[in-house]
């Protein structure tokens, strides 16, 4: 098979930079097209240069559209307005798409759904092992400790994280909440201030920290009466994210229409 051509998306971001090098190391993806937004310094630039890589000979363009005939799938970790953009040029192209971007609300979750009747599409708020097996860790202990214990989330991350809770809190919550017979929408309390009164049993509880340069850490605690158990994830390298999301881009070669997630592309199902 030959190798899969990549486009990388908001190249220049945080994780659209260690994209470009996880690729970069991977000998069946080629970097084909990176994107950046129309305005950015950044755009003429060599992508490999930008990332520290050395040079690729690949140049930062603005215009996902205008390069349609150079790539098989698009890498995206940008925000859900550009997200959504460049889902609708995969569409519309048959071209597949590994969505990382977290912070979507319900219409646009929607909308992704949508498209994925036309396309293949991987969409994970977080694409490390470690994370996806905290989720399958969760479904057990959420159904063995049951409503006697109260489970409150806990996130934190770095200071220039624009959405809260994270999208990997969120996934947690929906894992124990579904674990539990219960409606996420019904039962999350995110933070408390002033007299709150007693907490219910039922209340499944976020926290958000954002400070320095928190790659992103999440503990989920089921605390009972005289004992409990916490499953926590430290991510320490945006790298982690980035070989989840190039692994999902191999995993999407010839796969048909539909909408995946990191559990299918690891076999946790
Ligand atoms: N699924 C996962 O495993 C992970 C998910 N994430 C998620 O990925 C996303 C990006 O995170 P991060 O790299 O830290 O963010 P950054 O802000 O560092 O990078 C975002 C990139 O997207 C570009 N961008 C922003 N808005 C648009 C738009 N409307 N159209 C096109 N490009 C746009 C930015 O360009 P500009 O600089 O011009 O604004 C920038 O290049 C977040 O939603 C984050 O939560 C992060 C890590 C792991
Ligand atoms: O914005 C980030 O950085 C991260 N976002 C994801 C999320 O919202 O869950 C995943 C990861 O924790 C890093």
């Amino acid at each position: 098979m030959s190798a899969s051509r990549i486009a990388i998306v908001g190249a220049g971001g945080r994780m659209g930079r260690v994209l470009i090098e996880a690729v970069q190391e991977t000998p069946d993806l080629e970097l084909a097209v990176a994107t950046e937004r129309s305005g950015s310094g950044l755009v003429g630039t060599d992508a490999g240069t930008m990332a520290g890589v050395g040079p690729l000979g690949v140049t930062l363009e603005p215009e996902l559209e205008a390069a349609v005939g150079r790539f098989d799938t698009v890498i995206d970790f940008t925000r859900p307005e550009g997200s959504l953009a460049h889902l609708e040029v995969c569409r519309r192209y048959g071209r597949a798409m590994v969505l990382g971007t977290t912070g979507f609300d319900a219409s646009q979750k929607a909308a992704i759904e949508q498209a994925a009747r036309e396309i293949p599409v991987v969409f994970a708020p977080n694409m490390s092992v470690g994370v996806n097996l905290c989720l399958k860790l969760l479904d057990t202990a959420a159904r063995i400790l049951g409503d006697e214990v109260d489970v409150e989330i806990v996130e934190a991350h770095h200071r220039h994280k624009v959405d809260a809770p994270s999208g990997t809190a969120l996934r947690m919550g929906e894992v124990v909440a579904s674990a539990l017979g219960r409606d996420l929408k019904e039962c999350a309390v995110y933070g408390r201030e002033g007299v709150t009164g007693e907490r219910d049993r039922r209340s499944i509880g976020f926290e958000t920290i954002r400070a320095g340069d928190i790659v992103g850490e999440h503990t989920v605690m089921f605390a009972g009466s005289g004992e409990r158990v916490e499953i926590s994830h430290k991510a320490s390298s945006r790298m982690t994210f980035a070989r989840g999301a190039v692994r999902a881009a191999r995993w999407l070669q010839g796969r048909p229409a539909g909408l995946y997630d990191m559990q299918d592309v690891l076999g946790l199902r």
